[in-house]
């Protein structure tokens, strides 16, 4: 959860529609889920690193109802940094937020049972607490890495490793603004209510992928809410092996 490298220069990104290597080199795909019988859309926005994005995952409705269930709990304000005196100039983030056990709440509960049975290739179990947050008009969350620094977080990375994967449900969306930005690879992401980002934040050695460095772009209007799910490495041996070339995962997982 570091945040580095902060300038106005990344937020120029925000307001274009920059969608990796989707439609270039990769093609969406689309599979039919055994399960539910739902067609589901998965889009690869980039190879490396790893990022997916499921549509329509979560039920407009659950989705709804998530909402007001995260309404229901205090968001405090979230300005992790004290790195300014002023919230308006806070350069890591300025949102509402709190942490939620992942089944403490019926319909945050569902989500979390139903991401789990669509994505195979994370155990979910071994994320932290939902980390929910809020973003008003004029929020954002600065360009930051969600990899855990090993040196300041030693007893947490040794005993479930660092933080694999992101798993990012939208709730809300805002009118204008909110859009999720990865500067260094050209991505930046406008999903729809009930969409799942997920990326990869380390590579197959366990070392940090500078790459995924994202942002949340200011709100220009509206209200923005997501639920984040931080992933552990630990657990995720069989159902994400690292490729033959050792360079990157074996990534089928995510589609079966
Ligand atoms: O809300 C977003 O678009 C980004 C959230 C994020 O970076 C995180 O939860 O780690
Ligand atoms: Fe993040």
């Amino acid at each position: 959860d570091e945040v580095i490298e902060f300038n106005e220069k990344m937020w120029e990104k925000c307001g274009k529609e920059l969608r990796g290597d989707s439609g270039k080199d990769v093609n969406l795909v689309c599979f039919r889920s055994s399960e539910y019988l739902l067609i589901q859309k998965i889009e690869i926005l980039s190879l490396r690193p790893f990022i997916i994005q499921y549509h329509n995952m979560v039920h407009r409705r659950l989705a709804k109802r998530a909402v007001l269930e995260a309404e229901a709990l205090q968001l405090e304000q979230l300005r992790i940094s004290g790195k300014t005196e002023t919230p308006e100039k806070s350069q890591v983030r300025a949102a509402n937020g709190t942490w939620l056990i992942h089944t403490k709440r019926p319909n945050f509960a569902r989500m979390f049972w139903n991401l789990q049975a669509n994505i195979r290739a994370l155990d979910l179990s071994t994320a932290e607490p939902w980390q929910i947050l809020s973003y008003n008009s004029e929020g954002y969350y600065a360009p930051h890495y969600d990899f855990l620094n090993p040196e300041t977080n030693k007893v947490l990375v040794e005993s479930r490793g660092n933080r694999i994967a992101t798993v990012l449900v939208i709730l809300q969306i805002a009118k204008k603004g909110g859009t999720t930005v990865f500067p260094k690879i050209n991505i930046n992401i406008r999903p729809k209510i009930g969409d799942v980002v997920v990326w990869l934040n380390t590579l197959p050695d366990g070392e940090s992928d500078s790459q995924t460095l994202h942002a949340a772009c200011p709100i220009k209007e509206g209200t923005k809410i997501g639920a984040t799910l931080w992933v552990h490495a630990k657990g995720q041996e069989f159902s994400m092996p690292c490729a033959l070339d050792d360079q990157t995962y074996d990534t089928k997982h995510f589609f079966a």
